[in-house]
């Protein structure tokens, strides 16, 4: 068991800054993509597609868009109607698949009711499917075949390779159990050689179990769910989740799953929300899409 420092009574923990890391990462993806223009004369392409006109969803779209034409790439939008049926979106998707122009491919989550999330996700081409959703791409990660990765997980991952090196040994909890964050983080950690503990809804204390974390990663979507008292002194804290909350006074704020203000003063790094995870996502979506061109032009993985 590793110890935990004794903390001093003004403690505050680091502050892991996923925007700047993020903005760095972009920085770099776009150099990178120029290298790789010149080498092949391609200019990766990323399809997003989203169906029906949820507001949240719509800022996300246009934020992916503005940043992948930073990045050098070309963005193709496809806005669609609620009213859309599963054999058209299917059929974009094909068009999609075969079209040469376009390296990657993501369909905003989730949609909209009467519309097969997972038929949809699989009907991606394997080597398109920068979310990392589809059955191939999640079954090869599973088992340690080169894939592409889900972008929150994979931004975590590099968020805590930067902050804490080698992480063999190290124990990590993981609450949450999705498939699109906890699931396939918790693999990832495993693949560093942490140790690693999954808590989800039916686990009988969870609070326990955090306590023990070297390494603790929150993606439950319930804002405010781990307090202060939930983690060692000096643990690496990765908050996932992001609500909209509306104050007394009208206005909004982003919360995380984490009670901030309570877990500054014990953990020992920490990311806030907003400005920790979120940035990492975009622009993991964009590094998978370099990826999958590079994958799709030289037949090469990175
Ligand atoms: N197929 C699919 N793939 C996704 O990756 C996907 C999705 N569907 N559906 C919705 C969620 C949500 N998501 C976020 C991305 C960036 C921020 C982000 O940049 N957040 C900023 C704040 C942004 C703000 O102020 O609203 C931050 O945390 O600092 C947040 C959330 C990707 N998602």
């Amino acid at each position: 068991m590793s110890t935990s420092p004794t903390l001093s009574p003004d403690h505050q923990a680091s502050l892991i800054d996923g925007k700047a890391f993020a903005a760095n990462l972009r920085n770099q993806i776009r150099d990178d993509v120029r290298t790789f223009h010149d080498a092949h004369g391609v200019t990766p392409g990323l399809a997003v597609i989203l169906v029906g006109n949820d507001p949240a969803s719509e800022v996300y779209v246009r934020n992916k868009a503005i940043q992948t034409h930073h990045a050098g790439m070309r963005s193709f939008m496809h806005m669609l109607p609620e009213t859309t049926t599963e054999e058209e979106l299917l059929a974009l998707i094909e068009r999609l698949n075969k079209d040469s122009e376009i390296h990657g491919i993501l369909v905003q989550l989730p949609l909209p009711n009467g519309l097969d999330a997972r038929r949809v996700t699989n009907a991606i081409r394997p080597e398109k499917d920068v979310d990392g959703l589809g059955e191939i791409n999640a079954g090869r990660l599973s088992i340690g075949l080169p894939s592409l990765i889900p972008c929150t997980p994979l931004g975590c991952l590099l968020l805590l390779k930067d902050q804490l090196g080698d992480m063999r040994g190290k124990h990590a909890v993981v609450i949450g159990c999705s498939n699109l964050v906890g699931k396939p983080l918790s693999l990832l950690l495993l693949a560093e050689g942490c140790t690693v503990s999954i808590a989800h809804i039916h686990t009988q204390d969870t609070a326990a179990l955090a306590r023990q974390a070297d390494i603790l990663v929150v993606a439950t979507g319930c804002s405010g769910l781990v307090r202060g008292d939930w983690i060692k002194p000096g643990a690496t804290v990765i908050d996932v989740g992001i609500t909209r909350i509306t104050l007394d006074n009208g206005k909004t704020r982003l919360v995380g799953d984490v009670a901030f203000d309570e877990a500054v003063k014990v953990a020992g790094r920490i990311t806030p929300v907003p400005g920790g995870v979120g940035p990492m996502t975009i622009a993991c979506l964009l590094k998978n899409t370099l990826s999958a061109a590079k994958l799709l032009v030289t037949g090469k993985a990175e």
